[in-house]
Order: structure tokens, then sequence, then C-alpha cells
């Protein structure tokens, strides 16, 4: 199996800029179930990032505490169910605490036919979806998800040989499979397989995982042609958001002398990622 570094000149082929004929609705609307009273910040953090990546518009869902701190962060958010082309779903949840209502929301979201980002306290619903599907987890989350699903494996064993587990849990579990790290796997059941090596260190810090999860969900939105077309096309774009989680990071640690960041300072970079990746 070949690992090939997913590279900028790739990453230029999924972003889609507006054109003339465009409107919010049809440059991508993502929908976003993440963040509970125990972790707000997931849901501000995912939020920011998916806008600050070029979706159309996000529709939130969350308890009403969240929904208030995701708000003051970004006004813009609609808090209004409605049609979605992408879900992010599992940021800041706890997944031992869904309420019944949360439980609803999330079967009606992997039910819809719509892809899907699964991530942190959604990576469990895999398996219940109805669309293509990326699922973002580090390694003790993938060794606890293969283990739930009778494969035991520490996260020790993750650890040691990522590239091995990520694609065994893609092919066990039939869908795109992103491994974070210092090196990022994406890998899908077909054996298409990239790897992102971080330009930045910093980019550990907590959130910035969170913020992943919004570039990846916005480009699922922003590329929902693309995806309904191809649904192989899911891999290329994780490998994309993965790509330019790093190259956020590693300009905001650049502004800041080669310092540390905090997770909403890679949101800020976005923009400016997107617009040297379109000027290419
Ligand atoms: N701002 C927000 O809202 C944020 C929200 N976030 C959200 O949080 C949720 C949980 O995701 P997660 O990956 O952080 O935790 P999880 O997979 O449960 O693993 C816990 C492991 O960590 C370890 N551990 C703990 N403390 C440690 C220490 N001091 N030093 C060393 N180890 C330590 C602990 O080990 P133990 O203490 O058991 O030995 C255990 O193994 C998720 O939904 C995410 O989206 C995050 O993105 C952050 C920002
Ligand atoms: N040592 C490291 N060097 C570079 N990037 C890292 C390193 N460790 C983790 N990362 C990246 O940081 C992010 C952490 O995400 P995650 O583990 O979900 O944290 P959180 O839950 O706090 O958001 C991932 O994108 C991962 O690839």
């Amino acid at each position: 199996m070949t690992w090939r570094e997913w590279t900028a000149e790739d990453s230029a082929e999924w972003i889609v800029p507006p054109s003339p004929e465009d409107d919010k609705y049809s440059r991508g609307v993502l929908g976003v179930i993440t963040g509970s009273n125990d972790y707000p910040g997931a849901a501000v953090l995912g939020v920011e990032a998916a806008w600050r990546a070029g979706v159309g518009m996000v529709r939130y869902n969350g308890p009403r505490p969240v929904r208030s701190a995701v708000l003051a962060q970004r006004p813009e958010t609609v808090t209004v169910a409605g049609r979605v082309q992408g879900w992010l779903v599992g940021s800041g949840i706890d997944p031992r605490r869904r309420s019944f209502v949360l439980q609803g929301d999330l079967q009606h979201a992997l039910a819809s036919r719509v892809p899907v980002v699964l991530d942190a306290g959604g990576l469990d619903l895999v398996g219940t979806h109805t669309a293509p599907t990326v699922i973002t987890p580090h390694s003790r989350e993938l060794a606890n998800l293969l283990t739930a699903r009778e494969v035991e494996v520490s996260v020790a064993e993750v650890r040691t040989d990522p590239a091995a587990w990520a694609a065994r849990a893609a092919r066990e579990l039939g869908v795109v499979v992103l491994l974070k790290g210092a090196v990022t796997r994406i890998v899908d059941p077909d054996r298409d397989a990239y790897v992102v090596t971080a330009p930045t260190h910093w980019l550990a810090t907590a959130g910035s995982g969170d913020i992943l999860g919004g570039i990846l969900g916005a480009l699922v939105a922003t590329n929902h042609v693309a995806l309904a077309a191809d649904a192989t096309v899911l891999t290329k774009l994780a490998a994309t958001a993965a790509w330019m989680h790093g190259e956020a990071a590693r300009r905001a640690s650049d502004a800041a002398g080669r310092g540390p960041i905090v997770a909403l300072d890679i949101a800020a970079r976005l923009p400016g990622v997107i617009g040297s990746l379109l000027a290419r």
C-alpha cells in the first residue's frame, strides 16, 4: 500500500470559489451538531473554522447555552433546522451522556443521506451512516472504536503502526479514516491513502482537532456537487482539510515569531491559506 504526501497543489483542486451564479445555499450549507454544556468551546471552534473555511452557511444545533456561545462568537450562524449539504457531528459531545433529544438529532443527521464528518463523541455512530462518511479519531479514539467493534487493539499498538490500523479501520467500518497525529493518515476502504505531515508541532493544542472538523465539514459542504457525482472524492477532501489545518497553524505560529498558538488562531489564518491556494 502506498501512502502519498498530500501537497498544496493537491489541495488547491478542492477549493470551490463562489461564482456569479452562486448564493449562500448553492455554495453549500453545513449542519453542525457538536458541543455540550461540558464542552461548549468545541462547538464554537468548529463553527468558526467552518465559516473561515468558506462555507455558504452554517446551521448549528445544540443545547441553548452552547447556541448562545456559538452566536456570540459568530452571529452569522443560523440555529433553525433546515436543508444541509454536509454534517459535522460529535466534537465536544460525551458519548456516555447523550440526551434523548440529542440522540434523535444525531440519528436524523445520520439517516439523511448527506455526507458526514464524525468526530469525538459521534464516532460510535459509524455504521448507521447512509451517505459517504469520514471519521476523525486520534489514536486513543481509534483504539476504542475498533475494540468496541471486536477488533481488539491497544492505544500503544495504534501508535506503533498507525498506517496499518487506519487502513484496517477504513476496511472494517466502510468509511474514510483520518487518523490525527503529528503525521495525519487519511485512507479509505479502496486503499486510497495519503499522509499530511504537520509543519508545526504547536498544532498540538486543545481544540485544534475541533478546528480540523470545521474545516473538513466546510470542504464537504462546498464540494457537495463533486461528492454527489463521486463519493471517493471524500478521501481527498479529508487530506485537503488536514493540509489546510497544518498550513494555517504554520502561518499563525510564524506570525507569532514561531511561538505558540491557540486553536482560534488557526481558524483566523484560513482565509489567507485559501487565498493562496486559489492564486496558484
Ligand atoms: N474547548 C473545548 O471545548 C474542547 C473540547 N474538546 C473535546 O473534549 C472531548 C474529549 O476529547 P479528548 O481527546 O481530549 O479526550 P479523551 O479522548 O476522552 O481522552 C482523555 C485522555 O486524556 C488523558 N489525559 C487527561 N488529562 C491528562 C493529563 N493532564 N496528562 C496526561 N493525560 C491526560 C486521559 O488519561 P487518564 O487521565 O485517564 O490517564 C485520557 O486517556 C472531545 O469531545 C473533544 O472534542 C477538546 O477538543 C479540547 C477542547
Ligand atoms: N505532535 C504534534 N504535532 C503536530 N500536530 C499534532 C501533534 N499532535 C497532535 N497534532 C494535531 O493536533 C490536532 C489535535 O486534535 P485532537 O486530538 O482532536 O485534539 P482536541 O480534542 O484538543 O481538539 C490534530 O489535528 C492532530 O493531527
